[in-house]
């Protein structure tokens, strides 16, 4: 593996699966895989999981790993050929090539504007990054895609899965803010890609996710008719591709008991944060079929899996 920024880049989803289920039962054994080597991480927006997840990963391994807040960093340009004379004081170009020299593996967060949909869908940070590193780079959760949190949600089906091929329902919910597609665009190229799950998404009319991402999967508008017979729901917010960032006060979406009732007893997941009754009832997220904290959990045992693919390229 050069790069790990989409589903494109993970040739075997069920060999990443079984790594990442070897480190999670073999956690102590396996600081010999980074020895002398250094994992950077920038992150250009907040994060509790993916920060700490990737770092323990990294140190489970025996990586050095250095994380930034790019808050507390130059502001970078991105444009080739601009004057600088404005706010941004150092070019992506010398940025890259300098933490190339300090890392093995460089790790970027970076979230979309939402007002610019052409830019957003080109992904121009972590593009930027993967141009002029020369390093293998890591999507920590870009403009439009969150691989690892993809690969742990993977993992996480595996793991609880009672049917060969479970019935997977993505849906909409509502939020109080504007939110990337970043997480169900991923999940829903995962799971195709994947192919060992039947994909239902369910959002309301207008909500649609750009085709590129749910070529293979059943859309629908009509939640309960997408929640019936379903053995995972996995909820998220999302605004819309187009009117890019629109939003709705649909909150007649939000994931309840009565919802989950619909099911085949399914397993609740969602990427965290989740706002409480908003996205989802307390009763769903406090019930036992919550498998959140677990999804968490798996975002370790990815990093680490993908961490030893990009060394053994
Ligand atoms: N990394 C996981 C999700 C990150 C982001 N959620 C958020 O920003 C929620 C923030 C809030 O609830 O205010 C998203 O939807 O892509
Ligand atoms: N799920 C996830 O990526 O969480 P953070 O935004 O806290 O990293």
């Amino acid at each position: 593996m050069n790069n790990f920024l989409s589903v494109k880049d993970a040739t075997d989803i069920n060999h990443l699966i079984e790594r990442a289920r070897y480190f999670k039962t073999h956690p102590h054994e396996n600081a010999y895989i980074g020895q002398h080597k250094t994992l950077i991480n920038l992150f250009f927006n907040p994060s509790l999981r993916t920060r700490l997840s990737t770092e323990k990963a990294g140190t489970t391994l025996g990586f050095q790993v250095i994380t930034m807040d790019m808050a507390g960093g130059w502001k970078l340009e991105f444009e080739d050929g601009v004057v600088m004379n404005l706010d941004r004081a150092e070019h992506v170009k010398e940025a890259a090539g300098v933490l190339s020299q300090y890392c093995d593996i460089l790790a970027v967060r970076s979230f979309p504007g939402l007002e610019d949909r052409n830019a957003d869908y080109e992904d121009r940070i972590i593009h930027a990054f993967r141009k002029y590193a020369t390093v293998p780079v890591v999507s920590l959760e870009s403009a439009t895609r969150h691989p690892l949190q993809s690969l742990a949600d993977c993992i996480t089906i595996a793991e609880h899965r009672k049917t060969e091929r479970p019935k997977v329902v993505l849906t909409w919910a509502p939020h109080p803010r504007q939110l990337p597609q970043a997480v169900p665009n991923s999940f829903a190229e995962w799971m195709t890609g994947w192919d060992e799950v039947d994909l239902v998404i369910a959002n309301p009319e207008g909500f649609d996710l750009a085709p590129e991402f749910t070529a293979g999967a059943e859309v629908l508008h009509d939640q309960a008719e997408a929640l019936r017979g379903a053995d995972f729901v996995y909820a998220k917010n999302w605004s819309a591709y187009e009117p890019y960032g629109a939003t709705t006060d649909r909150t007649d979406w939000l994931v309840d008991t009565d919802k989950m009732a619909l099911t085949n007893d399914a397993y609740f997941m969602h990427c965290l944060p989740v706002r409480r009754n908003v996205v989802v009832s307390d009763g769903v997220l406090d019930s036992p079929r919550s498998l959140v904290l677990q999804q968490a959990n798996n975002r370790t045992w990815s990093a680490a899996a993908v961490l030893e693919a990009l060394l053994v390229r």
